[in-house]
């Protein structure tokens, strides 16, 4: 079996309680509150920034420089392709310029974008593949999942129109075929690593999804980090 396909099985468990969890299913029926959305939408801004910047770290960890072009591609594809959604549903959700200010990193966005700094900083191209691959892939098999919904909301359907798209898929693909070669290239050790970098990555993507839903805050402090 390859690595890509060990790891999912491994990471099986927590992939089905986020197919199952209330803001995916909700968001499938139409049913999930504005509320929550719009949360979803300000903190997964702040997630993807910092992913753009953690394909980056990729690309120059690159051991070859086709890959360094493709890292450097998917950095870019994230700011212009889903972050630019992101900009279609701030406006149509009228988030605004106030809003935008006195916005907080919420503890879970915090520690998953933290989760894959550090993969990426203390690893080589194969951990930053295993820490960023879960955000690829789950979402694109949620998609999967959805693409059949009739949530009956533009914003909702847009959101699962980008995940379920092609264009979404060969990047998947992409990412799991070099997660198989680099995994096949490195040390027993260094898979052991990737793997738990895959299985923390999972657990936070569920994490994510429950932020939005109970629409975290840190419980005492309001740190002053926004970027
Ligand atoms: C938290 C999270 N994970 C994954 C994706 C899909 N790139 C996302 N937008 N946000």
């Amino acid at each position: 079996m390859s690595f890509a396909k060990r790891v999912r099985e491994a990471a099986d468990p927590i992939w089905q309680a986020s197919f199952r969890h209330s803001f995916v299913q909700e968001l499938g029926q139409g049913t999930l509150e504005r509320e929550k959305f719009r949360y979803y939408v300000m903190q997964d801004a702040y997630y993807l920034r910092h992913f753009a910047r953690v394909q980056a770290i990729g690309a120059a960890k690159a051991p070859d420089l086709a890959s360094t072009a493709r890292l450097a591609h998917h950095a870019q594809s994230t700011c212009e392709a889903e972050l630019s959604l992101h900009e279609t549903f701030a406006e149509l959700l009228n988030i605004t310029e106030e809003e935008r200010a006195a916005f907080v990193p919420a503890p879970t966005a915090y520690a998953y974008t933290s989760h894959m700094y550090r993969a990426a900083y203390e690893g080589h191209l194969g951990d930053v593949i295993a820490a960023i691959l879960p955000c690829y892939w789950l979402y694109y098999e949620i998609g999967e999942r959805l693409k059949t919904c009739q949530p009956n909301d533009p914003i909702y359907e847009k959101w699962i129109g980008a995940y379920s798209s092609d264009w979404f898929r060969s990047l998947v693909e992409e990412q799991i075929a070099r997660l198989d070669v680099i995994a096949a290239a490195v040390t027993e050790e260094d898979r052991r690593r990737m793997e738990q970098h895959f299985l923390i990555s999972s657990e936070y993507e569920y994490e994510f999804w429950d932020m939005a839903y109970r629409l975290e805050r840190w419980r005492s402090v309001r740190p002053a980090v926004n970027e």
